[in-house]
C-alpha cells in the first residue's frame, strides 16, 4: 500500500439535544450540542470500503439521544458514559472523544426560559482509550469587560510602533478556558468554583497587560479547584479606542470609545502547577 492512512477519526458533529425533566411542575431544561469522534482499527473502510467494523455516525447520534432518556447529569459524566460505551461495545473502536457544549437557559418561570443567541457555553471534552479517561472542562465566549484598572505601557518600541502608552483603558475579552482534571471532582461544583474564580480574578486584578490577567485567571482557577492540573486560556483583546473628540473642540475624559472589530490581539497561554 503506497499511500497509508495516518491518524484518523470519525463521528457525528453538532448533535443538538434538548431534554425536559418533568419530575415536578418546575421543569428542568438541558440544551446540549454533542460531538463524537471514534478511532481504532479502521483500515478496511479506508483501503477497500469494507464497513464491517464501522459503527455509523448515524448510530452514534442515536446513542446520544437514547442515553439521554433517563437523565444527563453533569456534561462531563454524560460524555464519559458515551465515550466508554463507544469503545467498550464496539470491537474495532479503541478510542473515543466526546465533546459537549451546554447552552445555558435562564429560568423565568416553572416551564419558561430565556437565552440570548451566541451566549456563553459550558464545555467539556472527554477522551477514553479503553483504559483511562481524560476529562477537561471549560467555558467558551464568556464576555468580560473592565472599564478601568487596566494599563498597557512600557512595551518595546521600534521604528514601526505607533501605539500610545495608556494608564487607563477598557479591558475586554471573550474568554475560552479549558481546564484539565488530574482526578475527577464533583463536576458541577468544580465548574462553579472554576468559573467563579475566573470572574473574580478578572474583576479584581489590576491589569498591566492582558497576558498578566491571563496568568492571574489561570492561577486563581488552579487555587480554587485542587483537581485541576492545568488551565488553557484564549483571550482575544477586544480593543476599545478612545475616540478623538478634540476635532470637535470636545475633551474625552475616558468616556467615549469606539469598539474595535478586526484585527484583534489574541493572547493565549497555559497555566500549570509547578512540578513538585
Ligand atoms: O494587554 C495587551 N497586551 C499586548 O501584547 C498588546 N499589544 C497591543 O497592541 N495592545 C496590547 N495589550
Amino acid at each position: 500500500m503506497p499511500f497509508t492512512m495516518g491518524p484518523n477519526n470519525y463521528g457525528k458533529s453538532g448533535i443538538r439535544l434538548v431534554r425536559v425533566g418533568r419530575d415536578t411542575p418546575r421543569h428542568v431544561l438541558r440544551d446540549l450540542t454533542v460531538h463524537t469522534a471514534l478511532s481504532g482499527d479502521l483500515d478496511a473502510t479506508h483501503y477497500t470500503g469494507d464497513n464491517t467494523g464501522v459503527l455509523p455516525t448515524d448510530t452514534q447520534k442515536n446513542t446520544v439521544y437514547a442515553f439521554a432518556r433517563d437523565g444527563i447529569g453533569p456534561v462531563e459524566a454524560f460524555a464519559e458514559r458515551l465515550a466508554r460505551h463507544f469503545v467498550d461495545a464496539t470491537p474495532a473502536i479503541t478510542g473515543a472523544r466526546v465533546q459537549i457544549e451546554e447552552h445555558a437557559w435562564t429560568r423565568i418561570g416553572d416551564h419558561s426560559f430565556t437565552r440570548g443567541e451566541g451566549g456563553e457555553l459550558r464545555t467539556t471534552e472527554v477522551a477514553y482509550d479503553g483504559t483511562a479517561v481524560r476529562t477537561a472542562s471549560g467555558v467558551r465566549d464568556l464576555l468580560l469587560l473592565n472599564t478601568t484598572d487596566s494599563e498597557f505601557n512600557g512595551f518595546l518600541a521600534d521604528e514601526y510602533t505607533t501605539l500610545p502608552e495608556t494608564d487607563d483603558r477598557i479591558l475586554a475579552t471573550a474568554v475560552t478556558a479549558t481546564w484539565a482534571y488530574a482526578t475527577a471532582p464533583d463536576y458541577d461544583l468544580a465548574f462553579s468554583a472554576a468559573r467563579g474564580a475566573l470572574l473574580a480574578a478578572f474583576a479584581d486584578t489590576y491589569s498591566l497587560s492582558l497576558q498578566q490577567t491571563l496568568h492571574a485567571v489561570g492561577e486563581r482557577i488552579l487555587k480554587a479547584v485542587p483537581e485541576v492540573a492545568e488551565v488553557r486560556l484564549t483571550m482575544p483583546n477586544r480593543h476599545h479606542y478612545l475616540f478623538d473628540l478634540g476635532r470637535f473642540g470636545l475633551d474625552n475624559p475616558g468616556t467615549v470609545f469606539q469598539a474595535g472589530d478586526l484585527p484583534y490581539g489574541l493572547i493565549e497561554g497555559t497555566v500549570r502547577r509547578e512540578e513538585a
